[in-house]
């Protein structure tokens, strides 16, 4: 069964596909056009009653939060392709502490940083610089923490890539290529390392083969 990702190349959906990709699961992507509003169509939103994307339909299953769709896949097929979630409870443990550090510490600040750099004049409304300012301050404190982590372990929740790395590669991407804030992960040794690692595995590079999201002008 071929699953349906709903979304295009959009962050949140590469989450899923990197996911999908290192699980060899076979997908087709289903273009969801934001700036066309068509996250907010009727029939979407019987999908995702929020109004984003991605979504999956994997037959007649369907799930919506990119992280839940990465921890169903993860363990539907813990035993094909790359093992993502660890092999003992307490490796799981620290991969799910991971998996919220980066939804609800790392994620909101770089997501303002999206916003008020790249979709302020897209979306119609002025970009904040007081904004983007404290959002870069505290996500270096987030970072400072990651830089003391990955000082002592190769990943973030042990010396195995899990789906905690993998959860930060679309928004990391967005820091480096187009916020103009790859200076937030080169002046951190161990998390440039790291990101140097996540980046260059053939996972995200086939994800970021599907397309590079343009914004636009
Ligand atoms: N928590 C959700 C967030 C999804 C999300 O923010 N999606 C964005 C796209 S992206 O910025 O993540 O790529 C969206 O649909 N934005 C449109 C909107 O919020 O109206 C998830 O992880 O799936």
């Amino acid at each position: 069964m071929v699953v349906k990702v709903y979304g295009s190349i959009d962050a949140s959906p590469q989450r899923v596909l990197a996911c999908l990709v290192e699980k060899e699961i076979d997908f087709e992507i289903i273009r969801i056009d934001l700036f066309k509003g068509e996250h907010k169509d009727p029939e979407f939103l019987k999908l995702e009653p929020f109004g984003q994307v991605p979504v999956i339909q994997d037959g007649d299953y369907t799930l919506y939060e990119s992280r839940a769709i990465m921890r169903y896949y993860a363990e539907k097929f813990k035993s094909q392709g790359t093992e993502l979630l660890g092999k003992t409870v307490e490796e799981r443990g620290l991969v799910e502490q991971w998996l919220e550090v980066e939804a609800l510490r790392f994620h909101p600040p770089v997501y303002k940083l999206v916003v008020h750099i790249l979709l302020a004049s897209a979306l119609g409304f002025p970009s904040d610089p007081k904004i983007i300012q404290e959002s870069e301050a505290k996500l270096g404190k987030v970072l400072d923490i990651y830089e003391e982590r990955l000082s002592k372990s190769k990943y973030l929740a042990g010396d195995f890539f899990s789906l905690a790395d993998r959860s930060h590669l679309p928004f990391s991407q967005h820091l480096v290529a187009d916020l103009g804030k790859e200076h937030m992960i080169r002046d951190r040794k161990h998390v440039s390392a790291w990101w140097d690692d996540i980046s260059n595995g053939p996972s995200w590079k086939k994800v970021l083969q599907l397309g590079v999201f343009e914004f636009p002008k």
